[in-house]
């Protein structure tokens, strides 16, 4: 069977990449990285191959510091206030005489026989005469041959990231051309024979490849020169020969895709022929089948398909290996520390990297785990930074402290919307984005969340929708009930319609609720703790319908959009939802309520974010973007219903 190493033999991150490290610089493969020669103009960011030294002097002739005069010192002895001394001005090109001076411009060359200048502010001009009451020094205001740099001095050091400064620089020095290392070519190749390379050739079955485009990103990122190779399908002959090829051609090859065990995954076997696969397996999460081959002295990495494992494990295998070869320093991730959100189970056995949002609350910076399947493009654009859960963890309990590395500087500002999640929210980001430069991030876990979320202070914002049956009141009730303590606003969002989402046509002639406990028709419900679950069990009261008569009452989603995919999905007849999430994925909508959507803002009082939400929900501008989804009325926006003050621990 396999002639490499055993499928999944799976030693520790550190472990591997000791190894790896240790093979690719045994092969030689960090030593001597090819050079090119490039334009000066055109080297901003290029590495600097060797020491660069200057050919020239800057400034190449001595030259005035200052527009004034140009003299000999000294002529200039002896003047004082009370005993000014008085120089004849000479025209340009005519010969220096004792007693003589010239009018210089600041960069001009110096006149012969002359060696300081005086500033203009410091000189009476009268006449053809010059007169001046302190004496110069020698070479005062003169930019002397080589002051800022020497020919032949070094001017850039070698392995040296070229900034712009760094380009007047080497001009200045009379060099045109600079010797930088080679950036890195990588052949990047996607396999498997469900992919297209195009969106309008989905269909069922078919995977869209988006990692090549990924991958080939992440490398010119790290200095690398990407090259995309087209699909190749799952065939043996056809994977090899394109590993093959693309070896001659680059430095590295990256194939992603056919890693784990299933019958079509030959990229192992394949490397074993071609070379040496020195891991097969890594005890991490995601990521877990990554490969890491040498094959003619190169780098093969076989990244596992799913985009979050591909995305983790070039992270890992590939960039510092790109840094390495052109020799720059591999960066340090910043890290700031938090405290987890949420209870976080973990593998015992791997070690698990966890994508998180970040963002500071109340005085408490807080990590949100966001979506962990390796599969969720999502979570890699929502995060702010990531976690890793070390090996022997079995999880983290909510409350734990955690260090968080950082994707970007800057990123931990970011507002954590948490709670009963609405399209709206969304909108409210792009607004809050655009008037105060803030990120908002946001994590559906229903409107109870919402509120439990806040009393953590784990969350600035909590979007709820709650009904009192006893009271017909939303919101206030459970705000008043679970948020005693705490400096917080309840303001008021959006008042929406609910209703049930059918296919187009309404096949099945759904009409309201009593339709849900017909025997043809399934249902696709919210999960406990929601503000549409609440709904929808009021209204079953109110109508006198059993929830266990409803099939599918037990199946559950967590979003709008998610009921809305299910009913397109065909996996259930109706679910109930906001209008905005059916008119999204072209479903009908069958009215039959209307609730409170309202947001707790999570502040300190006073606090100008808060106020700042507050103006942008009472403005035109957001009402008409958010009334444009359907199903919205937002004429109370941005009205404060409840406020509490109530500081922890008073
Ligand atoms: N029996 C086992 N099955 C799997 C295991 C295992 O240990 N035993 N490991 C799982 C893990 S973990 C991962 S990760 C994946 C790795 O899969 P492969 O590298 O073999 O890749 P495929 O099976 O071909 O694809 C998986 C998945 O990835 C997506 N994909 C692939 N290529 C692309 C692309 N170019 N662009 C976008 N998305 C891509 C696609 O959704 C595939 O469905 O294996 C598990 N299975
Ligand atoms: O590692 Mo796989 O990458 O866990 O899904």
């Amino acid at each position: 069977m396999h002639k490499g190493k055993a499928y999944l033999e799976c030693l520790p991150r550190e472990k591997t990449c000791k190894l790896w490290q240790d093979k690719l610089t045994a092969a030689g493969y960090f030593a001597k990285p090819p050079v090119e020669i490039v334009p000066v103009a055109q080297a901003l960011g290029r590495v600097t191959a060797a020491c660069t030294y200057a050919k020239q002097s800057v400034p190449h002739y001595n030259g005035s510091a200052m527009d004034g005069i140009a003299v000999r010192a000294q002529d200039t002895f002896g003047a004082t206030e009370t005993n000014p001394v008085q120089l004849t001005l000479l025209k340009n090109g005519q010969p220096f005489i004792a007693g003589g001076c010239y009018i210089v411009d600041t960069g001009d060359l110096l006149p012969t026989d002359t060696n300081a200048v005086i500033m203009i502010e410091d000189v009476h001009f009268a006449g053809n005469t010059a007169e001046i009451i302190a004496a110069a020094t020698p070479w005062q205001h003169i930019r002397i041959i080589g002051e800022d740099i020497v020919a032949n001095e070094m001017v850039l050091p070698e392995h040296h990231v070229i900034t712009p400064a760094d380009i007047a620089a080497l001009l200045a020095a009379g060099l045109e051309h600079v010797a930088v290392i080679a950036k890195p070519k990588v052949t990047v190749i996607p396999t498997g024979t469900e992919l297209v390379a195009r969106a309008q050739d989905l269909k069922p079955g078919a995977i869209l490849d988006v990692n090549s485009h990924m991958l080939c990103a992440a490398v010119a990122t790290w200095g690398g020169e990407p090259i995309r190779h087209d699909i190749v399908p799952d065939n043996y002959e056809l994977i090899k020969q394109a590993v093959e090829r693309s070896l001659a051609t680059s430095d590295m090859v990256i194939t992603n895709a056919g890693t784990s065990a299933g019958t079509e995954d030959f990229t192992s076997r394949i490397l074993a022929e071609l070379g040496e696969v020195l891991a097969h397996g890594v005890a991490i999460k995601p990521g877990k089948p990554v490969i890491l081959a040498l094959c003619k002295g190169k780098p093969v990495i076989g990244l596992p398909g799913y985009p979050v494992s591909a995305m983790l494990t070039a992270e890992l295998f590939v960039r510092d290996v790109l840094y390495q070869r052109q020799k720059l320093s591999i960066p340090e991730p910043e890290q700031v520390p938090a405290v987890l959100a949420r209870q976080l189970y973990s593998h015992v056995g791997v070690e698990e990297f966890v994508r998180v949002s970040v963002g500071t609350i109340q005085g408490k910076t807080v990590a949100a785990p966001l979506s962990r399947g390796a599969g969720m493009i999502s979570s890699l654009i929502k995060a702010q930074g990531m976690i890793a859960v070390g090996e022997t963890s079995p999880g983290l309990p909510a409350g734990a402290p955690v260090q968080v590395r950082l994707f970007n500087r800057h990123q931990s500002d970011t507002l954590l919307a948490v709670g009963s999640h609405d399209l709206a929210i969304d909108v409210l980001g792009v607004f809050l984005k655009r008037q105060a430069n803030k990120v908002l991030t946001a994590a559906n876990v229903g409107s109870m969340g919402g509120i439990m979320a806040v009393r953590n202070n784990e969350a600035h914002i909590a979007g709820i929708h709650m009904l009192d049956d006893k009271s017909g009141q939303y919101n206030i009730p459970f705000v008043n009930k679970y948020l005693a303590q705490g400096t917080w606003q309840l303001v008021r969002l959006a008042r929406r319609e609910q209703g049930l989402m059918v296919l187009p046509g309404n096949p099945k002639h759904i009409t309201g609720m009593p339709d849900l406990v017909r025997e043809d028709i399934t249902y696709v419900n919210r999960q406990r703790g929601s503000g549409t679950r609440m709904l929808l069990d009021y209204l079953l009261s109110k109508h006198g319908l059993a929830c266990n008569a409803i099939a599918g009452y037990e199946k559950e989603v967590s979003t709008h959009m998610a009921v809305a995919a299910t009913i397109v999905a065909g996996a259930a007849d109706t679910g109930m939802g906001i209008r905005a999430a059916a008119k999204a994925l072209d479903l009908e909508f069958i009215p039959v309520s209307h609730e409170c959507y309202d947001i707790i803002l999570n502040f300190p009082p006073d606090d100008e974010i808060a106020e700042i939400i507050i103006t942008i929900l009472q403005s035109p501008e957001f009402r008409q973007e958010v009334e444009r989804l359907g199903g919205y009325d937002l004429a109370e926006a941005g009205k404060v219903l409840a406020v509490n003050n109530m500081q922890l621990g008073e």
